[in-house]
């Protein structure tokens, strides 16, 4: 029997860097992502993510580095790379005074799209934008307007689809609907590179990357990235946690300290040592008239990129 070919990664680059004047914005990164999946990049403002994920398909040429994005070469063939990308910036313009199907009709004239009508319709019925389709852009909501930011992305039928931080300020449920969408289209072979900020949607990502101003401190899927990062993380409960919080902070072993609620998540990477700053609050003593209680607990991803964020250092200001 022939073994089946293996498929080839969507982008494969090594040691990528981009200066900006004197500052190096991206510092030798090197990323592999398969076809089809969804790859979320996570990171302080600032610090280079947009930067990055342009360097991978093209849209910016790197002063050293090489790869390949969509079997092409991202320094030479940028060309017929960004011909097959759909890209969803933080700031996507409609035009207001446009229906939604106007502006897709729009969108579809100006990129020469073949079969454009059958292409908008297409467009309309996948994001669920049929009904509305007579209703100015002007007047949609948030939610509707990222869904109609990404039918016009996905207009051109691009086989990578680039989204900046494509749900600030949407509402959850439009949020999860959008990532939903996401999905489905990654299921039939669509490769996807999204910022964000919100640990929801880095958890929906099939894996991810944490860059800090320029440098790539972890990738790979979340799993990975939590259990890789050596943090160990107790769950206080009872009495009053903002006090508790008082007396942990800047204890040995204690890396951070965050509130959630009338709940404590206590981190640091020496165990022994968050131990015994913990310590005084093991054993159930009373505090308020309750019983405060020590588990230990997973860390979760925010967890993770807080303590990743304190050991990076602002090497851009
Ligand atoms: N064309 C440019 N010329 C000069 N500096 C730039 C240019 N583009 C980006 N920068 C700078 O490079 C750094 C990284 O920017 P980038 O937009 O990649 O960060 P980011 O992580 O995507 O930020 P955010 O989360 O705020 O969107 C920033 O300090 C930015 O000001």
């Amino acid at each position: 029997m022939t073994p089946t070919p293996a498929v080839p990664p969507a982008i494969d680059v090594r040691g990528l860097v981009k200066r900006f004047g004197t500052r190096t914005v991206v510092n030798d990164v090197s990323i592999r992502v398969g076809q089809g999946q969804i790859y979320g990049f996570l990171g302080p403002n600032g610090s280079g993510k947009t930067t990055t994920i342009r360097l991978l398909c093209g849209l910016l040429t790197p002063d050293a580095g090489e790869g390949t994005c969509l079997g092409l070469d991202i320094r030479t063939q940028s060309a017929a790379i960004k011909r097959q990308v759909g890209y969803m910036t933080q700031k996507f313009s409609f035009w207001e005074d446009l229906s939604i199907a106007e502006n897709l009709d729009f969108v579809a004239r100006m990129y020469g799209v073949p079969d454009r009508r059958r292409k908008v319709a297409a467009a309309l019925e996948r994001l669920g934008l049929g009904n509305r389709r007579a209703q100015l852009a002007g007047e949609l909501s948030g939610g509707w307007k990222q869904r109609l930011a990404l039918a016009a992305c996905i207009l051109h039928e691009p086989k990578l689809l680039l989204l900046d931080e494509p749900t600030a300020g949407v509402d959850p449920k439009a949020r999860r609907e959008f990532w939903e969408e996401i999905h489905r289209l990654a299921g039939e072979g669509l490769t996807v590179l999204v910022s964000t900020h919100y640990m929801d949607e880095a958890e929906r990502c099939h894996e991810i990357a944490y860059i800090a101003y320029g440098t790539l401190m972890v990738h790979g899927p979340v799993d990975r990235v939590v259990a890789e990062s050596g943090l160990r993380t107790r769950l206080v409960e009872g009495g009053d946690p903002r006090r508790i919080a008082a007396d942990l902070e800047g204890k040995p072993g204690v890396e951070m300290v965050a509130v959630f609620g009338s709940r404590l998540h206590v981190s640091g990477t020496d165990a022994a040592a968050l131990d015994a700053a913990l310590k005084p609050w093991m054993g159930g003593p009373w505090m308020d008239g309750q019983a405060v209680r020590v588990v230990e607990t997973e860390p979760t991803l925010e967890d993770v990129f807080i303590h990743l964020m304190n050991r990076s250092t602002d090497n851009f200001s």
